[in-house]
């Protein structure tokens, strides 16, 4: 595009909600999510030619973020993006500033990955941005991945890339963590319904990683092994009675249900109505039940808006998962 286009165009990023660990693979398994109804579960974020960075906050949730821009995780991702360009050799002078638009449409401390979101929504859309600019892809999906992980580590306290590795590739994500291959994309099954209910309260992902205990036991570690490799592989053949089954929480969920008000409740009341699966999503509070049909998953999803709900600000939404993952669109 021509920079006269440019300039008077405006790119937009948005990236969805995902669940982080998906229960059974702390920290290795992520999925993003899109809401059956059509409604928007995810961040995005505006960018266009000016004379001068900035960044302007907006949507249901930006009130909630700290009112400094340079506290917002999307200033950071544009620094860190136009320092690694300046690495490149890409002359500061020819580099133009530019204005970015947050929509944070996602609660902060949710477990739906709501920094991710907007990590990957900046970084996805400045990807595109400077590859319409410079006509040339400033960096592989690779290499984005790899970036985006280190921002996600800087909010959190460690590098975990379960919530932007979804977020940006869609689908169901395994992380191999290879500077060549970050993510793997899993296949999944397409009936499977995901009620994903967020309770209105706030959960710090730092937080709940430091109540979580240092050492594993060894029949915990064998679970999980078992679990995820079982998992991996019932996947590829569709046995979806088996893969539901190894969806068990041996690592984080034992110790942060505590922080969860109703989460026995739910996951029995889940249970008894044909979910599948139960679990938390990344660090909670929100949690999700798998069904393999729409009527059970409306039921559950029923349930849990009037009893797992705490406040406005909680909602609940029957998802499958986005398999697109983050988007781009121009105006
Ligand atoms: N654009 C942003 N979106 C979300 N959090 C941000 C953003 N910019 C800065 N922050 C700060 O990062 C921290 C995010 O904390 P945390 O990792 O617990 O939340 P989260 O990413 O929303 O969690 P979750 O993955 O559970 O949804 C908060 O202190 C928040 O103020
Ligand atoms: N895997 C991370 C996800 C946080 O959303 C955790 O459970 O701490």
């Amino acid at each position: 595009m021509s920079e006269a286009n440019m300039k008077k165009s405006i790119l937009r990023a948005y990236a969805p909600a995902s669940i982080g660990n998906v229960s059974l693979g702390f920290d290795l398994l992520g999925a993003a999510l899109k809401p059956i109804d059509g409604s928007l579960l995810g961040d995005e974020v505006d960018i266009e030619i000016a004379e001068q960075f900035s960044l302007v906050v907006t949507g249901r949730f930006a009130d909630k973020l700290p009112p400094d821009p340079d506290s917002n995780i999307v200033t950071r991702c544009y620094q860190h993006f136009i320092a690694v360009l300046e690495q490149q050799g890409h002359a500061k002078s020819a580099i133009p500033l530019l204005k970015m638009t947050l929509h944070k449409h996602l609660p902060i401390g949710s477990g739906l990955g709501s920094s991710a979101s907007s990590i990957v929504a900046a970084l996805h859309g400045l990807n595109q941005f400077f590859a319409e600019y410079f006509g040339k892809i400033p960096f592989t999906e690779n290499e984005l991945l790899l970036i985006m992980g280190e921002l996600e580590g800087q909010i959190s306290g460690s590098v975990h890339y379960d919530n932007v590795a979804p977020c940006f590739l869609g689908g169901l994500t395994l992380m191999a963590e290879h500077k060549e291959q970050v993510a793997l994309q899993l296949p999944m099954f397409e009936n499977w319904y995901w009620v994903s209910c967020y309770s209105g309260m706030n959960v710090s992902t730092a937080a709940a990683r430091n109540i979580l205990p240092k050492q594993v036991s060894m029949s915990n570690t064998i679970q999980f092994g078992r679990q995820l490799a079982v998992f991996i592989d019932a996947l590829y053949r569709k046995d979806e009675k088996l893969a539901a089954a190894m969806m068990l929480d041996v690592i984080a969920e034992p110790y942060r249900k505590s922080l969860l008000p109703r989460f026995d409740e739910s996951r029995a009341f889940a249970e008894q109505h044909g979910a599948i699966a139960f679990g938390i999503s990344g660090s909670g509070p929100t949690v999700f039940a798998v069904c393999d049909n729409i009527e059970n998953a409306k039921i559950i999803n029923q349930w849990l808006t009037y009893n797992y709900i705490q406040n406005d600000t909680g909602f609940s939404h029957i998802c499958q998962l986005d398999t697109s993952g983050a988007s781009i669109s121009h105006s």
